[in-house]
């Protein structure tokens, strides 16, 4: 009879659904750190390379690349031959690949929880830089602890100093990089948030990321496209 589980012929944790051989990576985005700040932090932690193919905007607004995109936007992201759109599938196709997607279904599918809810706080965060940053900014940072407590609750819960699991998954690095744009937008953010506060400086301590985010590849790009941040 035929199968329909996937993960039928896997015994291991996480499945290995495309069976492949991992890279080389590449990532092809505009000059910012924008919706590739998190994986390209996650690769650097994980001591993978990758190569970056950086988009001038009045190139793309030609829209011969566009018309290529599945979605008709970037980030790209290449595996090999493997090509990905959008940024959360491309973290998840990374968690797969290096091991940071939980030891089984349970802590899967609570790590793809954790990175809907950064991907909820993101796009508010995006929608307040790009379209109403003079009038809404201080409003944001105002109403930001009623999102960052729920985070801080996850976070004092696991006791682990991650979100799920006791390694970092794909959604801490995208909480992390999150939370990283926020202290800029507001320095004292997590001075109330005790467990967030450690999670970024133990995050930022770990050597990967800190010789990541020491490097002028990482330095030299702003967080938005706008220069807003
Ligand atoms: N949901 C998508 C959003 C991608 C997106 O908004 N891309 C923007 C840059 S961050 C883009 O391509 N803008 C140019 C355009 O839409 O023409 C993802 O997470 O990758």
């Amino acid at each position: 009879m035929e199968s329909h589980n996937d993960f039928a012929e896997n015994d291991k944790w996480p499945p290995r659904l495309l069976q492949h051989k991992m890279g080389p990576y590449t990532i092809t985005y505009f000059g910012v750190r924008g919706r590739c700040g998190a994986m390209r932090i996650m690769m650097a932690d994980q001591g993978q390379e990758w190569k970056e193919i950086v988009v001038d905007f009045a190139d793309w607004m030609k829209g011969d690349l566009k018309a290529t995109c599945v979605f008709g936007q970037l980030p790209k992201f290449e595996d090999g031959g493997f090509a990905l759109y959008q940024s959360n599938a491309i973290l998840r196709h990374l968690g797969r690949n290096h091991d940071a997607y939980g030891k089984d279904g349970k802590e899967a599918a609570l790590i793809d929880m954790m990175c809907d809810g950064v991907e909820d706080l993101r796009l508010k965060y995006v929608k307040m830089i790009y379209q109403e940053y003079d009038t809404g900014k201080d409003p944001y940072v105002k109403d930001l602890p009623n999102h960052l407590d729920k985070f801080e609750a996850v976070m004092a819960k696991n006791k682990t100093g991650y979100l799920v699991g006791d390694k970092p998954s794909f959604a801490d690095y995208n909480l992390f990089e999150v939370l990283l744009n926020h202290l800029v937008l507001c320095s004292s953010c997590l001075d109330t948030f005790p467990s967030l506060k450690s999670f970024v400086e133990k995050m930022s301590a770990r050597p990967k990321i800190k010789a990541f985010l020491d490097s002028d590849a990482y330095k030299k790009l702003p967080i938005n496209g706008n220069g807003k941040q």
